[in-house]
């Protein structure tokens, strides 16, 4: 099962490497608007998943918070250790 430090890998890798139909390498393209406003979604859908739809729905929409919160993250150039000292 992936966990957020490996999918942070993943995800990092991906925008170096650049691999044809990556979903990221696009939103990285496309730039911290755009990927602010994915945020705002997914932050929006798991709140209305958290008070109306299944627990299981609810868990799907945070992974996808927690996709573009990375996105984020490396589009920013910040590292996991940059978000962790303020934790
Ligand atoms: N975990 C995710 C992930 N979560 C969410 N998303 C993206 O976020 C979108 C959210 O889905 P929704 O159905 O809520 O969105 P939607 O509004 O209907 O979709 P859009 O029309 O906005 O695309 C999805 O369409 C994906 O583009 C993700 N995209 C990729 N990953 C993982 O990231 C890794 C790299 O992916 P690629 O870069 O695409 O290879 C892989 O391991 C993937 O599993």
């Amino acid at each position: 099962m992936k966990t957020f430090e490996s999918l942070f890998a993943e995800l990092s890798e991906k925008a170096v490497t650049r691999p044809e139909g990556s979903g990221t390498v696009a939103e990285l393209d496309a730039g911290v608007h755009f990927i602010g406003k994915k945020l705002v979604e997914e932050a929006a859908e798991s709140w209305m998943a958290a008070e109306f739809q299944s627990d299981q729905e609810a868990a799907e929409e945070i992974s996808q918070l927690l996709y573009h919160v990375q996105v984020m993250m490396i589009a920013k150039g910040l590292t996991l250790q940059d978000v962790y000292r303020h934790l």
